[in-house]
């Protein structure tokens, strides 16, 4: 059976990706990273004002044409003042962020001039630049101007920047997230370990990731082994309009084993999109909708979690509240390593990024098991080696940094 390509299955995500119905007005000391469902249109020009890039003194260039020219100080312009009015042949005392004087056109360092006694000494004209160190108004942000559009992310920096145009409160997507672990082997982390199990890693892996990423709206269950309880618990997150999800993430129970239920109740429950990919790890992921809801069933395997999700999970998530841009562009690096055998699945290799003779290269973990978590703390990133290719030392490699994907 010939397995589906990466690419083709992010392109079939991305097509059916629609925006998320729920969102939320939030104050900007809400913002976690989220998705903006609006539009963020300046209420100020940003600066207000022609303001002082330093501390010094403001004056008019043409005033400087006489060399060794000393000018009365009488007007002094903090942040925060009123900016008055300069008179010919004056010059002002100005602080950083202060209004430039009407009349002014130019502001000195304090270091390029010899301030005494209520008057300073210029430097010449020629050493000087008209209208140097003036910050102008509106460079940052005009009235009225469009200065983030909905799909952005609010990052720190956008959080500053809309603070400063005057905006405290804005619309971001709030989809809630349903996290379903499934698997009769698993604890929760705080229990006796028992024989024959395993602790829960994915869901607070999963938890984790989502709300890294701008999704804090996460509730999670766990599902026995039991197609019936299994298809009880969907149908109650569904019709309970207090836990209806936006969208469903689960793991594990897709692959072809006897106790791999979660397929089959999304078959019957919902609609199959399509199920195994030329991905590993995550070949079994599998994709579909219940009841209109899209249903992402990640294999069981912790690091398949965080590979499937990070590039075919996050970006339609990021799709579905209107961001163009869903994955990084890769850095193009050197393998420090070979891999000999080419593969017919795309791999994503668990590696670092580090110096080697002064040059940056890729250095794999060794151990690059599925089942473990490990060497995903270990690496920074995932090395992406293509279906059919083997990798020579030195070969260069798509890498992605975990930093990127998960800040978008
Ligand atoms: N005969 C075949 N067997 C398997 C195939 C295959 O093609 N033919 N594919 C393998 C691949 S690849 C993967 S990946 C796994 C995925 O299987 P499932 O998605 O059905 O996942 P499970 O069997 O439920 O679990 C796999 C593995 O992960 C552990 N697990 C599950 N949930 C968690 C959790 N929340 N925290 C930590 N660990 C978890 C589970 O105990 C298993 O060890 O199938 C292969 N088999
Ligand atoms: O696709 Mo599985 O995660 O390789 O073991």
């Amino acid at each position: 059976m010939s397995l589906m390509p990466v690419e083709d299955a992010l392109a079939r995500l991305l097509d059916s990706a629609a925006p998320f119905a729920r969102v939320q007005e939030i104050a900007l000391n809400q913002a976690r990273g989220q998705y903006l469902a609006q539009d963020v249109v300046s209420r100020v020009d940003v600066p207000a004002f022609d303001n002082a890039a330093v501390d010094g003194v403001a004056l008019r260039y043409a005033d400087l044409d006489e060399p060794g020219l000393t000018l009365p100080m009488p007007l002094r312009v903090a942040a925060g003042d009123p900016p008055g009015t300069l008179m010919p042949g004056q010059v002002a005392r100005i602080f950083t962020g202060a209004p430039v004087p009407a009349g002014a056109d130019t502001v000195l360092m304090q270091e390029d001039c010899e301030i005494a006694d209520g008057r300073v000494r210029l430097p010449a004209q020629a050493s000087v630049s008209d209208g140097q160190n003036i910050r102008p108004a509106g460079q940052d942000a005009r009235l009225d101007e469009v200065v983030m559009r909905a799909g952005q992310r609010l990052t720190p920096q956008a959080a500053g920047l809309i603070a400063s145009v005057g905006v405290s409160r804005v619309r971001v997507y709030a989809p809630r997230v349903l996290v379903l672990t499934s698997g009769d082997e698993l604890q929760a982390p705080d229990e006796t370990p028992l024989p024959g199990k395993i602790y829960d890693s994915n869901g607070p892996q999963l938890e984790q990731l989502l709300i890294q990423s701008g999704f804090a709206e996460v509730r999670r269950e766990h599902l026995p082994d039991d197609p019936a309880i299994i298809h009880a618990s969907l149908t109650r997150a569904l019709t309970d309009p207090q836990q209806r999800p936006d969208v469903i993430i689960s793991t594990g129970g897709v692959s072809v084993g006897e106790e791999d239920h979660l397929r089959a109740v999304l078959e019957q429950q919902g609609k199959l999109d399509f199920w195994r990919l030329a991905i590993k790890p995550g070949k079994p992921f599998t994709y579909g909708s219940v009841d209109g809801i899209p249903f992402f069933g990640l294999p069981g395997n912790p690091s398949a979690v965080l590979v499937c999700y990070l590039m075919l999970v996050l970006p339609t998530l990021r799709r579905c509240c209107g961001a163009e841009k869903v994955l990084p562009e890769p850095f193009l690096l050197p393998a420090d390593f070979s891999v000999k055998k080419a593969g017919k699945r795309q791999e994503y290799l668990r590696v670092r990024c580090v110096q080697k003779d002064g040059n940056l290269v890729l250095e794999k973990h060794p151990n690059q098991s599925s089942g473990m978590l490990s060497s995903a703390v270990w690496a920074d990133g995932l090395a992406v080696v293509p279906v059919g290719e083997v990798v020579k030392d030195g070969y260069s490699l798509d890498y992605f940094p975990f930093s990127a994907l998960i800040d978008g």
